[in-house]
């Protein structure tokens, strides 16, 4: 990896519920729970909604998989490949993602995951027919959270409750997860999108 960002990694633990259990569901707006439960491309997605869009490399590198992060897929301690992006539309950062690819998943065609720079990871995965997607979970992010934290050095505007997914991809039946949390004034956030 040449460079990483001074944030990275920024990390990401939040208490991942099912959206119909989502305690907080009633707080959560139509056009934001519409966002947080697109099983489409988010790249897709956001490209529709502005005129440029790109993806920043905050940094990547392999670990072992935290138990914060562990689920039925990925063991807590299986060697992975954690990848973090932010995702800018008219310069405007939208989401911070933050990927964790096994490495046992990163074999054949799937190693040029390991290296996809600025590329978008779903224009990847969405152009793979094999492709599947697990249910997605949601979560939402407090003001002291390690996404918080990147917010004020984003200089973004503090918003009380951040909201992010995330979800198992299988592709070439290797697993891999994404998590995605909207930053403030995304376009998950306003009403007429
Ligand atoms: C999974 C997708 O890929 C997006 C791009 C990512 C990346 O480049 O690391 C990570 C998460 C997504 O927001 C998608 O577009 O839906």
């Amino acid at each position: 990896m040449s460079k990483q960002h001074p944030l990275f990694p920024i990390t990401l633990s939040g208490s991942w519920q099912s959206p119909s259990y989502a305690k907080q569901r009633n707080e959560i707006s139509t056009t934001l729970l519409n966002w947080l439960l697109d099983s489409g491309s988010l790249t897709m997605r956001l490209r529709a909604n502005c005129q440029q869009f790109r993806v920043e490399l905050l940094g990547q590198r392999v670990q072992a998989c935290p138990d914060v992060e562990a689920n039925d897929t990925i063991k807590a301690g299986e060697q992975v490949l954690v990848r973090e992006v932010l995702l800018y539309c008219d310069e405007k950062p939208q989401v911070f993602a933050r990927s964790l690819l096994p490495l046992s998943s990163l074999t054949g065609e799937e190693q040029k995951l390991a290296d996809l720079g600025t590329q978008s990871l779903g224009q990847v995965l969405f152009n793979n027919p094999s492709l599947q997607r697990q249910n997605i979970e949601i979560a939402n992010f407090a003001v002291d959270s390690s996404v918080s934290l990147l917010v004020e050095k984003l200089a973004l505007p503090k918003q009380e409750q951040l909201w992010g997914r995330r979800s198992i991809f299988v592709l070439e039946d290797k697993p891999l997860m994404v998590a995605e949390v909207f930053l403030p004034n995304a376009f998950a956030y306003q009403e007429d999108i």
